[in-house]
């Protein structure tokens, strides 16, 4: 199906007339309406149309760009938005063939990449072409896990060590009451839990199948919290749930924790170039390419107590989140790892290890229209495809990190960028 045979699809619904539009959009203005229960007023596509028209109103902007899009306004406002107006739209590109060599994702693969950043797409397709001559990337997941962490308030340090207690001691009980909640979601540990003053900060560990699995751990840990409130009371201990997240998870948020402990999924990918290819492919050898990674992305990162012991793992990330529907503010905790380069006898061993790469191919952003045909050319949509997902996204972030760190040995970065990108 086209896009317009798609938009015809979606027009198909009860049309407020141009005088029906005015009058609801009247209303808000007089503040007698406002603009999240337009939804079940008017319908969803409706409502759309009047919050919009009503935002050109006010802000006496024309929105002709905004209201142009095809995916179903429906399901993206049940799950995904409030208040919407529309769609924004960001350039997609691709860079590949890549060549994988993981324990999931075995094979060639295209990338979507969603960026405005010119340069970056050719960056990540030069690193791409390079890797795949040399055979693929060796790629692994070796760790996978969700965590949510609530602060929890008793009345002195003594009752918070009984509270730590008994949270250590009865592992089993809490793990079969925070998986009554869920089909997917396992408790896999809680720890650490951290005492401060008298409150306790139990981190919840759980590995959430395909789903990134933000909501299922927060819902699963609130029900955890009333069980603790539960068996306290039984001991004569009154404890309270400050608040579901207490900042250990560490959710969004750059964090030691992550980068030592693991938190979505933690992947590792190398590669090894032999010196004529780094000399043909990357116009610079092994050598340099050590010394810039060496005093670039580990003692100048260390300086400045950067937790990114990387060039731009970001970008990677970040255009490759934007495509396949994953939530953007984790593109902080994807920023976060480190990369190797290592001169051998006979070429350069390079490698991108990130700790926190919170993913799905289920739920969140995943679900919406032009976000799932990406994963679709990833043959990541759906069931079983997390971590195969994962192997691809650690490869193309191996494949960016190479061709930049090359081009820095080579002194090619400002000409790239003024000739791609400006
Ligand atoms: C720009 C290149 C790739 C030229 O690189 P080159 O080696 O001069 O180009 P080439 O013409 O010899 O082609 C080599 C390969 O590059 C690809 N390629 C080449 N041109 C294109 C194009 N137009 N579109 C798509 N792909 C392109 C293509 O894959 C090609 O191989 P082939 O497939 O032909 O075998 C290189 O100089 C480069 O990668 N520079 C680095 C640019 C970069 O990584 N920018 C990232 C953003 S920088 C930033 O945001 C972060 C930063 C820098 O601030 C972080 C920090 O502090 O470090
Ligand atoms: N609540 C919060 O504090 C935060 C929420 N978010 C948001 O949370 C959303 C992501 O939450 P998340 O829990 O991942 O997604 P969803 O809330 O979309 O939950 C995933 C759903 O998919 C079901 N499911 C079906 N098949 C699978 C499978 N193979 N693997 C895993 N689940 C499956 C789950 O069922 P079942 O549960 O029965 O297993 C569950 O109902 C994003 O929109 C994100 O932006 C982000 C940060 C914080």
């Amino acid at each position: 199906m086209n896009s317009n045979e798609i938009k015809n699809k979606n027009d198909k619904f009860e049309e407020l007339n141009s005088k029906e539009i005015e009058e609801v959009v009247e209303k808000l203005i007089k503040k007698e309406l406002k603009v999240y229960q337009l939804d079940k007023l008017i319908g969803e596509k409706n409502a759309v149309v009047v919050r919009r028209i009503y935002l050109e109103k006010l802000s006496n902007v024309k929105t002709e760009h905004i209201g142009q899009y095809t995916i179903d306004e429906k399901p993206a406002m049940q799950k995904n938005i409030e208040n919407m107006i529309g769609a924004i739209q960001v350039p997609l590109g691709f860079a590949g063939p890549l060549i994988v060599n993981g324990e999931y994702a075995e094979g060639e693969f295209q990338i979507p990449l969603a960026t405005t950043e010119g340069a970056l797409v050719a960056s990540i397709n030069r690193g791409c072409s390079i890797i795949s001559k040399c055979g693929g990337s060796t790629v692994r997941v070796i760790g996978d896990k969700m965590t949510r962490a609530p602060i929890i308030a008793t009345k002195s340090v003594s009752d918070a060590l009984k509270l730590k207690n008994w949270i250590e001691e009865n592992f089993d009980k809490i793990k079969e009451v925070a998986e009554s909640t869920t089909r997917h979601g396992k408790l896999i540990d809680v720890s650490p839990v951290i005492i401060v003053g008298k409150n306790v900060y139990p981190r919840f560990c759980f590995t959430t199948g395909d789903a990134m699995g933000m909501n299922m751990v927060t819902i699963a840990t609130e029900r955890v919290c009333n069980l603790l409130e539960e068996e306290m009371a039984k001991l004569g201990i009154k404890i309270s749930t400050v608040a579901l997240s207490g900042n250990v998870c560490v959710d969004k948020k750059p964090s030691a924790i992550n980068l030592i402990e693991g938190r979505g999924k933690s992947i590792v990918a190398e590669v090894f170039l032999t010196e004529e290819m780094v000399n043909k492919y990357l116009k610079t050898t092994s050598k340099a390419i050590e010394y810039v990674n060496t005093n670039k992305n580990l003692i100048g990162s260390a300086i400045v107590n950067s937790l990114g012991f990387n060039a731009h793992f970001a970008n990677i990330i970040g255009a490759l989140f934007l495509a396949t529907g994953q939530d953007a503010a984790h593109v902080v905790e994807g920023s976060m790892g480190i990369t190797t380069a290592e001169c051998q006898d006979d070429g350069l061993y390079f490698s991108v290890t990130l700790p926190d790469v919170p993913i799905a191919t289920i739920g969140g952003g995943t679900r919406v229209e032009t976000q799932q045909e990406c994963l679709k050319i990833l043959g990541c949509a759906g069931n079983g495809n997390s971590k195969k997902f994962a192997e691809i996204v650690a490869s193309t972030v191996l494949a960016g990190e190479l061709s930049l760190v090359g081009a820095l040995a080579a002194g090619h970065l400002a000409k790239a960028h003024s000739e791609l990108g400006r």
